[in-house]
């Protein structure tokens, strides 16, 4: 049997106990749990496709301000969406997480699997994370229906700097902070044009028509959906 191929729970007992033979350990790996409600019930119930939009830039660059004006705006057109911001999953799934390359990728891991859950269950899932390395985006690329690069010099970044982060990894106090003294590779591909410092709510418009322009904010159409 083939390792990889995956069974849903209730296909049948017998392909199941081949598989338990032949990998007694793992064979929970290759075991999906089926229901008999999915994707597409819910999306039905929502009038809306479930989706994942990817904000990635530098700290102070608009991430959250962006995502908070485009779930309001979703909000007031009966649209639902959730906005997966860094900084506060820091405080609870990814509490554990620093700021070393692969704490950044495991951060990048997690918040693209519970995004791909977010979109799962019907909804338009915006994340906020600075994300600074390509590698780690490409690995979850395939689930992003928008990605979205907040282009703002660091200059600019810096001159906001609402925490005072920025002051504080210049007095070398943060170590290996973005854009200071750690990398931030900008994405190649992105399905918006570089930002020429439009007001958040010029920038949240363009995300909404391009939502509303693929389908997004309706049940009704097909669609070949990313990450499908
Ligand atoms: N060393 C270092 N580098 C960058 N950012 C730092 C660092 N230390 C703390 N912070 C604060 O953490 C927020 C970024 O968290 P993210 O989860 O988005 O980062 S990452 O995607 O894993 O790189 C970031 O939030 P934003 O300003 O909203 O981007 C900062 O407030
Ligand atoms: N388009 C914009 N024009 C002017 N100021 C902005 C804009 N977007 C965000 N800001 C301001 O810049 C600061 C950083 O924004 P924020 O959304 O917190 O960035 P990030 O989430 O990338 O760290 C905040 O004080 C915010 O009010």
């Amino acid at each position: 049997m083939d390792p990889t191929a995956q069974i849903f729970l209730g296909d049948g007992v017998g392909a199941i106990s081949a598989l338990h033979n032949a990998f007694p350990q793992d064979v929970s790996k290759y075991l999906l749990q089926d229901c008999p409600i999915g994707k597409l019930d819910r999306q039905k119930l929502l009038n809306q496709k479930g989706c994942v939009v990817w904000i990635t830039g530098l700290s102070g660059s608009g991430k959250s301000t962006l995502a908070c004006t485009v779930g309001r705006d979703l909000h007031s057109r009966g649209k639902l969406s959730y906005i997966l911001d860094g900084d506060n999953l820091r405080h609870g799934l990814n509490k554990d997480l620093g700021f070393k390359a692969e704490d950044r990728a495991e951060n990048i891991r997690r918040v693209g699997e519970v995004a791909k859950l977010f979109a799962d269950a019907g909804l338009i899932c915006i994340t906020s994370l600075i994300s600074p390395y390509r590698r780690d985006r490409e690995a979850c690329r395939a689930l992003f229906l928008m990605q979205i690069f907040m282009n703002m010099p660091l200059e600019l970044c810096e001159a906001r700097d609402p925490k005072g982060l920025y002051k504080l990894a210049r007095a070398g106090v943060i170590k290996g902070f973005t854009g200071i003294d750690d990398p931030y590779e900008p994405p190649l591909d992105c399905e918006t044009e570089r930002w020429n410092l439009p007001p958040p709510s010029e920038m949240a418009g363009v995300v909404v028509s391009y939502l509303e322009e693929n389908g997004f904010l309706t049940s009704n159409r097909y669609l070949v959906e990313p990450g499908n």
